[in-house]
């Protein structure tokens, strides 16, 4: 088959660009193209992120766009790179890292960023092979897709492509090419990869690209005697404390939390061993390769601090004075507080904050945590019983249901005078029916590789709209089968 990367003209799908980052010059990047993967086949679409990019849907389904989007052709217009950046790895830091198997197609005029992960080598490769497997890129495709259902902040899937092309991790397996979106793909690495190495001048050209394009609220505060960096990072700080109060509530575990993976602008980004919890265990680490537990679930808040640091470090020599870095940090604990609070009140269908809210959701988390209850149905549970009037069927997720009444009791009082209806209405749709637990992403990938992606396509259908009944569905928004917790996630991806 002719692999066609070199020599084919250019498929024009009428998408406009403007290649803002490209802009910022070869310092911050290589220009390159992806390279060719032979005999591609569609693994899965997302028609609503065709949309959101202005990409005719229908197109979407084409053999040329499983050319382009497997890298093997090029979109007219596009103009590939792959940029460079560095990172701290499990505490430690890293050096330059720099995107060694994701390559930027560019952005389109409507401000939106696409890219291909697993589409080759780059100068950035170190020793790996520039390719992602088909197992670790359905689960980043159904987990982006799931997230925003959610109405979490994230990178956004495009489509995903596979290919009998044989790609060696701990076990021989198939490489895949998946196609994501975002107004930007740049990390807190990206600013500590310039910062130490010394390169101030451009180090201050990315940090004014991302204060201009995307935090341009930012340089009002100069005006305030704030300097416009500091503005970004207290910014940046607090989206990062509500996107970490939002996955603490959904029981989100990323498990890989290096500062290569922190979103500059507050994304949930690189989808390698996360997990969603079944039992609530606030110690879980999802992340095999994790012996220390660095990135359990309840220390993600924490960590995400340590690695604003990061970023406060990186910044220093833009903003000056160590002391208004540590300020535009200071506002980091509150909000994440806030928005936690807010986010747990709507669990429990509390329509107006009081004092002794805390309380109340420490004590349910505590009771949780000491039965290990399933913690996505324990909450949809809460929301039918406060809709039906009956709580039986939470009491008997505990062992000893008597233990849950006092706290009951509690929240029966809280409730007291709220109509349970709008109570109700609000806890359904903040307690998801259907997340991507680790078994059901599992079971996808299990029957992709067969050949069948109707599971794929099920999962992208019920996780796409997450607090909906779909009838018929219950399965997948059951317990874990035993065999769940055999499943070992690690970095290899
Ligand atoms: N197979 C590979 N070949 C080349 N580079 C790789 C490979 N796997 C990972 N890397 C690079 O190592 C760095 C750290 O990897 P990590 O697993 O955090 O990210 P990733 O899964 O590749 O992707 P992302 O963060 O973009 O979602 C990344 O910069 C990535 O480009
Ligand atoms: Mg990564």
């Amino acid at each position: 088959m002719n692999l066609r990367a070199e020599s084919d003209t250019p498929a024009d799908v009428g998408l406009d660009w403007r290649h803002g980052f490209a802009a910022l010059g070869p310092d911050f990047f290589t220009e390159l193209r992806p390279a060719p993967l032979p005999r591609p086949h569609w693994v899965g679409t997302s028609p609503d992120v065709a949309r959101l990019i202005g990409l005719d849907a229908s197109w979407l389904q084409s053999d040329a766009a499983l050319q382009a989007f497997t890298g093997n052709t090029l979109l007219a217009g596009s103009r590939p790179l792959a940029s460079v950046y560095g990172g701290h790895q499990f505490g430690v830091w890293a050096g330059q890292l720099g995107d060694g198997r994701a390559i930027l197609l560019g952005e389109t005029a409507g401000g939106m960023e696409i890219q291909l992960k697993g589409a080759g080598r780059t100068p950035y490769s170190r020793m790996g092979d520039g390719r992602a497997v088909l197992r670790s890129s359905i689960r980043e495709f159904l987990c982006s897709e799931a997230m925003h259902g959610l109405g979490i902040p994230t990178t956004r899937a495009l489509c995903l492509s596979g290919s009998p092309a044989p790609v060696h991790r701990e076990e021989p397996e198939t490489a895949a090419v998946l196609t994501r979106v975002a107004p930007s793909f740049l990390r807190f690495g990206h600013f500590e990869h310039f910062a130490a190495n010394g390169l101030h001048a451009q180090l201050q050209a990315l940090a004014d690209y991302t204060v201009d394009r995307y935090y341009p609220e930012c340089r009002a505060a100069a005006e305030r005697d704030v300097p416009p960096c500091a503005a970004l990072l207290r910014a940046v700080s607090e989206r990062t404390a509500r996107l970490m109060a939002q996955w603490q509530a959904v029981g989100f575990c990323h498990g890989v939390m290096n500062t290569d993976n922190m979103s500059i602008l507050g994304l949930s980004i690189d989808y390698g061993p996360f997990q969603f919890l079944d039992a609530f265990v606030p110690g879980h680490i999802c992340n095999h390769s994790d012996a220390q537990g660095r990135y359990a679930y309840d220390r993600q808040p924490d960590v995400a601090y340590w690695n604003l640091l990061c970023l406060a470090q990186a910044l220093l020599p833009l903003i000056g004075d160590p002391d208004l870095a540590m300020q535009a940090l200071a506002s980091y604990q509150a909000t994440f507080s806030d928005e936690f609070m807010a986010r747990m009140r709507a669990k429990l269908g509390l329509l107006e904050p009081r004092a002794e809210d805390a309380q109340l959701i420490d004590a349910i988390l505590l009771l949780l945590a000491r039965n290990a209850v399933d913690y996505p149905i324990f909450w949809r549970r809460l929301s039918h019983a406060v809709q039906r009037g009956d709580f039986q069927p939470v009491r008997d997720l505990f062992a000893d249901g008597a233990s849950l009444d006092p706290w009951l009791r509690s929240y029966a009082q809280r409730m007291a005078c709220a109509d349970p209806a709008p109570a109700a209405n609000l806890m359904l749709a903040s307690n998801p029916k259907y997340v991507l637990r680790k078994h059901l992403g599992e079971q996808a990938i299990r029957t992709a590789k067969q050949g069948d992606f109707s599971e794929l396509q099920t999962l992208q259908r019920l996780l796409g709209r997450p607090f909906d009944e779909h009838p018929g569905y219950d399965a997948y928004a059951a317990f874990p089968p035993d065999w769940a917790s055999a499943i070992e996630i690690s970095c290899s991806s």
